[in-house]
């Protein structure tokens, strides 16, 4: 079986591959732990940056930093009520690892959840799931982590493990070819382009009536295509269009939901925090000598980014010491688009962690409202409804409480030869309907243009 590097789908892995790994897990066993993790360094896949085709699958990958975490199988999976009862559910587990080549790889936990509310895809509020295995490239160099749930003998945690890198591998020797663009057909829209366009008038009369200062509305489509959308297609088409965001895949009960995110709603390194106010968006146009000039001094789109940084950095302040908040935002280029950033970062104080941040900064007024509690009232009585965790959050976490999570945004459920893409635009004192229909359209068209070759 020759497994080739899925960079140019062209250096062959040698075939001992498997019979080293098989001997390197030997007379490995576990007794008492919840979960009992290995990990091994394997220079024969450094720069394996791309998943394979495999059934369920979940993914992480930060194209622009060299980071990919694919994971085959699962070890430990729970489904949760919400984002609070991830944490207790994290926090509960005793996990042990064994560091076999001392690489200083963790084993890290997947995680994610919806917006909250009522999602009529049917997809869990939240999920915490450790995989199997788990192949992280990172710069360059690759590690596997094996993990298993619960007690297993030797030869039974060995037979396990291998059968799964077996799969692992022989998927990461299958190539996956380009496939050439066809049309999608719009099957339905939720909300149908007029009741959005009133939603926005309403929304405006709200803010004016002083109930809320911003709140974010949002469409939802199906599309159909003649062939059956593959995950791991799709994710190759975003990692060339759009390397410098979060581009992740999360496989349940046979549809994937994938995402090319450029929202970080928290990252965490040892005791450094940080997060993105992304807020205030404009088409891009690389012919206009005076890019993102209209965004960078628009007064519109600077109120609707101040609102998301004043409140991000509230949350840091009551989480974090030596607060950073540039004074002035930055411009983010996504193809067609252009938003405004503002990354804000912090120290953790004492007794705070990775969860707990990443809790607290959901949902982020770019894509709920403010005040929170009134936009979410809003939002209900305006018969908005957030489906396949669209403005919800994933992301990794490891045993030290490093770890990532984006928010939801710019993604596809698939669902074989159907897609379902949602895209939302901030609503504030003068917003205008026919604009922010505008606004959801390019946002829409960056996950369409690219499902035509999924
Ligand atoms: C809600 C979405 O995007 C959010 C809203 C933005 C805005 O209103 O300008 C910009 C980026 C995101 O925070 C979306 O892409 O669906």
């Amino acid at each position: 079986m020759p497994v080739s590097s899925q960079r140019g789908d062209a250096r062959p892995v040698p075939n001992q591959l498997l019979a080293d790994l098989s001997r390197r897990l030997e007379c490995l066993s576990v007794s008492g732990a919840d979960l009992f993790s290995a990990t091994l360094t394997v220079p024969e896949l450094d720069g394996v940056l791309l998943p394979p085709s495999l059934p369920d699958l979940w993914s992480w990958l930060r194209p622009g930093d060299g980071l990919a975490l694919i994971a085959s199988g699962t070890a430990f999976e729970k489904v949760c009520s919400g984002p609070e009862a991830l944490d207790e559910a994290l926090r509960g587990l005793d996990w042990t690892h064994l560091d076999l080549d001392e690489s200083g790889g963790e084993p890290v936990a997947f995680l994610g959840h919806g917006f909250g509310g009522p999602d009529p895809s049917g997809l869990p509020p939240a999920l915490l799931r450790v995989p199997r295995l788990m192949l992280r490239n990172y710069k360059g160099r690759c590690d596997l982590v094996f993990s298993h749930a619960g007690v297993a003998t030797a030869d039974e945690l060995h037979a396990l493990w291998i059968k799964e890198a077996e799969r692992l591998l022989d998927a990461l020797g299958r190539p996956v070819p380009p496939a050439s663009p066809v049309n999608l057909i719009r099957l339905n829209e939720m909300p149908s382009p007029d009741t959005f366009r009133r939603r926005v008038r309403t929304a405006t009369d709200s803010i004016a009536a002083g109930r809320v200062e911003k709140i974010v509305l949002s469409r939802r489509i199906t599309v159909a295509a003649p062939r059956l959308f593959r995950p791991e297609r799709l994710v190759r088409e975003l990692a060339a269009r759009h390397p410098s965001c979060a581009i992740f895949t999360v496989g349940f009960g046979g549809r994937t939901l994938v995402a090319a995110s450029p929202e970080r709603l928290v990252a965490c390194t040892g005791r450094q925090v940080d997060s993105y106010a992304l807020a205030g968006t404009a088409p891009s146009d690389p012919a206009d000598p005076f890019l993102g000039g209209r965004l960078l001094s628009g007064a519109k789109d600077r109120h609707e980014h101040r609102l998301v940084v004043g409140w991000i950095s509230s949350v840091f302040n009551e989480l974090c010491d030596n607060v950073q908040v540039p004074s002035e935002p930055r411009l983010m280029i996504l193809g067609q688009l252009e938003h405004l950033w503002t990354p804000i970062a912090g120290t953790l104080k004492p007794g705070a962690g990775f969860l707990q941040a990443a809790q607290a900064l959901h949902p982020t007024p770019a894509v709920a409202g403010l005040p929170l509690a009134e936009a979410r009232t809003l939002l209900d009585e305006l018969g908005e409804s957030r489906s396949g965790w669209y403005t919800g959050a994933f992301g990794w976490v490891d045993r030290t409480g490093d770890g990532e999570m984006a928010v939801v945004l710019r993604c596809a459920l698939l669902d074989g030869d159907r897609a379902e893409v949602a895209a939302g635009a901030g609503i504030v004192a003068a917003s205008d309907p026919e604009s922010e229909f505008t606004e959801t359209e390019l946002k829409l068209r960056t996950m369409l243009d690219t499902l035509r070759s999924a």
